[in-house]
């Protein structure tokens, strides 16, 4: 079911950011007719993907105050314990507001501002996922976002699981909306009566969820390029067949165009891993969903070395990249390119995935070569402060004006001379 192949039968199955024609026609499609009818377009749509009419797209205050009693008191620990643990990583990437004062009294600096309003894009389709709704919002509440409005597609039954809302409500969200795919991007970019316009759209899913967040990029901010999940692992003779192969199936299992991967110096190894794949997947609730992404995207590759193995990694720019190899931080050195990098044996992605702290929104399809994780930082911007002094107008301005000058823009180098002329300086 994961076959053994070369590096460049590996290389192959990369999956890359791009759409195809008809992907991107169909979502222009959508967001047009958001944009054109608004609140009538989304409730057609969800008729559509989701097979539910919806009278309202609103999730009432009620309803989530429900869910808090309605979901397990042992999941409700863990919520909080993750959000605990996720609020307190992403404190550290606060930035504050900073000044430079020069010896001349000229003031520098730079303010630090949180996005008013952000819309935070929840998965639904297949599996629930409340761990997303805490790795989306807290990092806006951490950076003091006033309004985080959450998008995510309603249950045939018309309904949001208990445990996304609630999972809503330890996080501190404003407002959940049942709507979701390329036309709560949509929505949430152009404005509609149930969806406020918003100022950045993060979060991740499908590949029409992505496509729609590249399309209305402009319109507002966007995230990053978060698709469907990724895992390479990078493993030595050392490594234990059982948990690199159930590390893989964790990716895999999480829908039909998921990617696992896996590099290792040891033949042996990779037979290994390759039956005990078979042999876990049969186990699994979505077993088949594992077997289908792993026949389409999954690999192993054997390669010469360490170095080959961080190149070959490096080329590919995962989401996660797992080193279960017997020095970890030694080959920590050679790797440039990953999402999440997990060290050693016992450091299991699903360990990312909910409660370690860092954030399991990671850039995916190789996007990690320019991307960063979700954070603190996609929900803050900074304006620049300038105050110049007399004394500092006399040393930097006539510097302006012969730039000015050579760029042809009169009116700049005017600016400065009058200021000039006033102070008795010579403009020129
Ligand atoms: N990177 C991360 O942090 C992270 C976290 C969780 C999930 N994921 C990924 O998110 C993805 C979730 O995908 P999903 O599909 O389960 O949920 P989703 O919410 O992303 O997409 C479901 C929506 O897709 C739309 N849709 C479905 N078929 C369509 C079609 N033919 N045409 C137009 N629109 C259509 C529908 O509107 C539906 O509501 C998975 O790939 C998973 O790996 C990533
Ligand atoms: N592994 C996913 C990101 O690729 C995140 C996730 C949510 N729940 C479980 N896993
Ligand atoms: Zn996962």
């Amino acid at each position: 079911m994961i076959e053994i192949v070369g590096r460049e039968a590996l290389l192959r199955k990369r999956k890359t950011a791009e759409f195809s024609d008809e992907e991107v026609a169909t979502v222009r499609k959508i967001i047009t007719r958001v944009k054109e009818e608004g609140d009538q377009a989304l409730v057609a749509f969800t008729k559509q993907f989701d097979g539910v009419k919806l009278d309202s797209l609103h999730v009432e205050e009620a309803e989530l105050a429900e869910a808090v009693q309605a979901v397990e008191p042992k999941l409700m620990t863990a919520l909080r314990h993750a959000a605990e643990r996720i609020r307190r990583f992403h404190e550290k990437q606060l930035t504050a507001s900073w000044i430079m004062e020069e010896a001349d009294g000229t003031i520098l600096g730079q303010r630090v501002h949180p996005l008013e309003r952000v819309g935070v894009y929840v998965p639904g389709g297949r599996a629930v996922y409340p761990s997303t709704v805490l790795m989306n919002v807290i990092p806006a509440v951490v950076a003091g976002v006033k309004e985080v409005v959450m998008v995510t597609p309603p249950q045939p039954d018309g309904s949001i699981p208990a445990a996304t809302l609630a999972a809503a409500t330890v996080a501190g969200v404003n407002r959940v909306v049942k709507v979701g795919g390329a036309q709560a991007v949509a929505a949430l970019a152009y404005g509609t009566a149930s969806v406020p316009k918003v100022d950045k759209i993060v979060g991740p899913g499908n590949r029409f969820v992505a496509l729609a967040k590249q399309l209305v990029f402009g319109e507002v901010d966007i995230d990053s390029v978060a698709g469907p999940s990724e895992i390479v692992v990078i493993a030595d003779e050392t490594a234990d067949p059982v948990f690199v192969a159930a590390d893989l199936l964790s990716q895999a299992e999480h829908g039909e165009d998921s990617s696992a991967i896996l590099i290792t110096t040891s033949a042996d190894l990779a037979a290994n891993v390759q039956t005990e794949v078979v042999r876990q997947c049969k186990r699994l609730v979505r077993g088949r969903i594992a077997q289908t992404a792993l026949e389409r995207y999954g690999a192993i590759t054997v390669v010469g070395d360490l170095q080959e193995a961080a190149e070959l990694s490096n080329q590919l720019a995962p989401e996660h990249l797992e080193l279960m190899v017997a020095d970890p931080w030694g080959l920590l050195g050679r790797i440039r390119h990953a999402g999440a990098v997990f060290l050693g044996p016992y450091s299991t992605e699903p360990l990312g995935d909910y409660v370690a702290g860092p954030n399991h929104v990671l850039p995916t399809a190789g996007t990690a070569r320019f991307f960063s994780p979700l954070g603190v930082d996609h929900f803050l911007k900074k304006s620049s402060l300038l105050c110049y002094g007399k004394e500092a107008l006399l040393r930097d301005g006539p510097q302006a004006m012969a730039l000015a000058e050579a760029e042809g823009l009169g009116a700049h180098a005017a600016a400065i001379r009058v200021r000039l002329e006033r102070e008795g300086a010579k403009g020129r």
